[in-house]
């Protein structure tokens, strides 16, 4: 297997040494974090997250960055058992970590469907400012209307609109960051001075999707903007993020393969927009399990799928591929010998557990669990698992450098599952290992989160004549 992805695309060739970038990741409401142990704490805690934050911290990591969940997830208005309750708002909450932090980036997932520009803006800007430079907003559209519900102008717009009100907010957004006069950077963390207003200029967008007329409150920070991470994976949202972001965050990070392929993909249409092909950061969502021996960690990757799916998320999850309330069922029995009604399975909708054609996936879960004799909540497990790199940590170490020397990732998302010390075998010694391989910085190399990630000044404020954001 040809993992060049060079010599295939004229891209320029893989790269002979390589920076495995990291960066934590916690999704919004999910199953997969595992809450239940008393060890966990809570979610609302401050602590539980500042102790996993310190260690990303002492491990170089990038960033912490948090995913957003506007609504729990229910199935025939059942709310789910693993889902956490009451998890805060991320904004908030980073910049909460922002002051037991010195260097870590803080990245925060905010839609552009339900908020407005002048206030995420200003929200954003307050976040980059107080942490010196290390804000990034994760830019997402959200797709249900079942999350739509909770908000008043009831704004569930179709996708197109959805990208087309996506790129409208961004472009409000980064011409507030930007109305600022270059001198009126907010002074830094230590400094005592205050600084003046200086010349502010009113922001004015009007688009088709909103009408923003706002007088910024915020100057700028170190870093210039916060940086624009996105996720979103059909080709409007690729292209989307080829035209805007700086990071895009992905699902394909699994198979070198299908990494390979998205990245010629995203270099593409990077290069369409006018952008450098590698403009645009790759980071795939993922996770480790780390053990002694191989035996050792697929043992403990076994344990932590069975922690993730309880009997009644195998249920939940069942019942809403199915459409019907199946809570009744044996999860060690069978799955049910019916298939669902045909209807199409929205990502965010419910479990999250399945998206597309219901009956499609029904059907493979059972041939699955006849071929393999596994029972209901089993095959359910065995379908879920999202356990990324298992092994080693030498092992994992030159999975996770054969992906970047090979062009298909800059670096990778990493979801701790196990609260708060899900994080600590990842530091000990899976970044020695890679450290050992030269893949690996030994300090900050900067103090903003633009600096971690190697990337150039903000869009807009590029002297290669880039005014608008998608021009
Ligand atoms: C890797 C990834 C992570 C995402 N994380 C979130 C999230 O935390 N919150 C959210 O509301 N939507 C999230 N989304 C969903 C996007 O907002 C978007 O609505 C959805 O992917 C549909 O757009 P698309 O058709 O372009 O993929 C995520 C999508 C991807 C691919």
């Amino acid at each position: 297997m040809s993992t060049n992805l060079g010599s295939r695309t004229g891209n320029p060739p893989p790269r002979p040494t390589a920076h495995v970038h990291l960066g934590v990741f916690f999704q919004g409401v999910n199953h997969h974090t595992v809450w239940s142990d008393p060890r966990s704490g809570s979610q609302t805690d401050l602590l539980s997250f500042r102790r996993i934050v310190e260690t990303a911290e002492r491990g170089l990591f990038d960033a912490f960055f948090l995913g957003e969940g506007l609504r729990l997830r229910e199935t025939n208005g059942r709310l789910h058992d693993l889902d956490v309750v009451g998890r805060p708002d991320a904004i908030t909450q980073l910049a909460a970590l922002a002051a037991v932090t010195t260097h870590i980036g803080l990245v925060a997932t905010q839609n552009t469907t339900y908020n407005d520009p002048a206030d995420l803006a200003r929200r954003l800007a307050s976040l980059d400012v107080l942490s010196g430079g290390r804000a990034a907003w994760n830019v997402v559209t959200t797709d249900n209307a079942w999350t739509g519900a909770n908000f008043r102008r009831g704004g569930y717009l179709d996708h197109a609109d959805r990208y087309t009100r996506a790129a409208e907010f961004l472009t409000a957004a980064r011409a507030v960051w930007d109305s600022f006069a270059d001198d009126a950077v907010a002074p830094s963390r230590d400094s005592a001075a205050w600084s003046r207003p200086g010349a502010v200029a009113p922001v004015a967008v009007d688009g088709r999707t909103l009408s923003s007329h706002v007088t910024p409150t915020v100057p700028r920070s170190p870093q210039g903007h916060p940086v624009i991470f996105q996720a979103g994976d059909s080709p409007t949202g690729r292209t989307f993020a080829a035209e805007n972001a700086d990071v895009i965050f992905s699902a394909h990070g699994g198979d070198l393969e299908d990494a390979l392929t998205f990245a010629r993909d995203i270099r593409r249409r990077t290069t369409a927009a006018g952008r450098p092909a590698d403009d645009v950061k790759i980071f795939p969502g993922t996770a480790f399990v780390l053990g002694a021996t191989e035996a050792e960690a697929q043992e403990k990757a076994r344990w932590l799928a069975h922690e993730q799916i309880s009997d009644a998320t195998a249920l939940s999850i069942i019942s809403h591929i199915w459409g019907e309330d199946l809570s009744h069922l044996d999860p060690e029995g069978p799955l049910p010998e019916h298939d669902p009604a045909p209807r199409e399975l929205a990502r965010t909708r419910g479990t999250g557990a399945g998206q597309g054609d219901p009956v499609q996936l029904a059907r493979s879960l059972r041939s699955r669990a006849d071929e393999r004799g596994l029972s209901l909540r089993e095959v359910v497990i065995a379908a879920d698992r999202r356990q990324g790199f298992v092994g080693t940590p030498d092992a994992v170490a030159d999975r996770l450098v054969e992906f970047v020397r090979s062009g298909a990732v800059d670096g990778f998302n990493v979801s701790p599952w196990l609260v708060p010390d899900g994080l600590d075998d990842v530091v000990d010694l899976l970044v020695p290992a890679l450290q050992e391989r030269g893949a690996y910085p030994t300090s900050y190399r900067g103090t903003t989160l633009r600096e971690h990630l190697g990337l150039r000044e903000p869009l807009t404020r590029r002297a290669d004549g880039r005014t608008a954001v998608g021009a």
